[in-house]
């Protein structure tokens, strides 16, 4: 008989003050899962319930075989929860060299508990040129990897962050991104992860908590829910499919991966691993169009030209429909969005259930510190 795959299992329903949650879920204790959802829905009280800083009488919590919360019977304070936090604004203590702060996390990790090393965490956020600098003149996204790398020497059983990056600019997002993608891959460490920004989500999480006025309204895989059109996340302006892929080839001469996703194949720009390895790629509903016909060879400059089938169509504003397809001619594969106008699914007549030809202008890889914004007409 083989274990059932561990779960974190949440349910924390009733009022604080006079907010009313009502958040139930269950995910896996692995990979990263997303709380998204607007301003004020409850994302960062699900946090501080489970972190044990507020505390709900019939609150459960259970991280693998351990309960952390069972209503008023259990509750492990949250000094005992062996959660790392990583906020918004990085609270590092200035006058503590880096290494200093860093060693501050390792402090708090229980007696000759060191899974993750000093060098391990130095290595994966990039902080060897930070170890000598003054911890006041770091910048922003210097100040949240040191962070972040504080908390992971607490060595947690579970990573808490909360909007992580919002206090960031866009240049420094992009420049810290690659590194959460990178602990994705190489820590063991479940992550829950507050956002309201769909682009990080997509780019980081595998599972997704939907939260909407203290509940949450859906659960489960990121791109099962991208592609359910029951929910509003399709006709965000940055919604996205992400795509488990595996490398096919490497092409040196272009820069270029053929990579195989379920349905189809696709050219991808950027570093990718050995043929044969896994890997995800992200692609926007914005930059997928639809044909009947695929041109023929040496007639388009976008490359990526796959066989799908449409599932359905909804209005995303006055001009634009979001389209849900599934790749593959049978439509036996994953799930894809595009974004196309009214106008055009008018003229050319579409409807659900028609196999027609989707074409991709811009695939990103999202792993492994690949240039995520490599888009060009003459690439892929
Ligand atoms: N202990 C409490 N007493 C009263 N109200 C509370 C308490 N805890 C949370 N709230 C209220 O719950 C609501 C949800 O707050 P929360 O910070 O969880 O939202 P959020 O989704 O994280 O929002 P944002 O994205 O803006 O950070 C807010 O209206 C907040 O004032």
């Amino acid at each position: 008989m083989t274990a059932k795959p561990a779960t974190l299992t949440a349910a924390f329903v009733g009022r604080l003050g006079t907010f009313h949650l009502d958040a139930r879920f269950e995910v896996p204790a692995k990979g990263i899962t997303a709380l998204f959802g607007p301003s004020g829905c409850g994302k960062t009280t699900v946090l501080r319930c489970v972190a044990g800083l507020s505390r709900l009488p019939e609150g459960v919590l259970r991280v693998g075989r351990d309960v952390w919360q069972d209503g008023a019977r259990v509750f492990v304070p949250p000094h005992r929860r062996p959660v790392g936090y990583v906020f918004q604004e990085a609270s590092l203590f200035p006058h503590l060299s880096v290494p200093a702060n860093l060693r501050f996390g390792q402090r708090r990790a229980a007696a000759g508990d060191h899974a993750i090393a000093f060098d391990e965490v130095v290595d994966l956020l990039g902080l060897g040129r930070l170890l000598d600098r003054p911890t006041a003149v770091l910048s922003g996204g210097e100040r949240q990897r040191v962070a972040i790398g504080r908390a992971l020497l607490s060595q947690p059983r579970l990573l808490l962050m909360d909007e992580p990056l919002s206090a960031l600019d866009r240049f420094s997002k992009d420049d810290i991104l690659p590194y959460l993608e990178t602990l994705h891959d190489a820590l063991d460490i479940p992550v829950l992860y507050v956002s309201h920004d769909i682009a990080e989500v997509e780019r980081l999480a595998d599972t997704l908590v939907l939260m909407e006025h203290g509940r949450a309204k859906a659960v489960g895989p990121l791109s099962a829910l991208m592609a359910d059109p029951a929910l509003p996340l399709a006709r965000l302006p940055e919604a996205a499919e992400v795509l488990d892929a595996r490398v096919e080839a490497r092409d040196e001469t272009y820069g270029l991966a053929s990579v195989s996703v379920p349905g189809g194949h696709l050219l991808v720009p950027g570093r990718v691993g050995a043929v044969g390895s896994p890997c995800r790629v992200r692609i926007l509903a914005s930059d997928v169009s639809l044909t009947r016909d695929a041109p023929g060879p040496a007639q388009s400059s976008i490359l990526n030209v796959l066989p799908v089938r449409i599932v359905g169509a909804e209005p995303t504003d006055a001009h634009l429909v979001t389209v849900f397809l599934h790749l593959g001619a049978d439509g036996q594969g994953a799930p894809l969005l595009a974004r196309i106008t009214r106008k055009s699914w008018d003229l050319l007549g579409l409807a659900a259930g028609q196999a027609v030809h989707a074409q991709v202008k811009g695939v990103a890889l999202v792993e492994r510190g690949s240039d995520p914004t490599a888009k060009d007409e003459d690439t892929p």
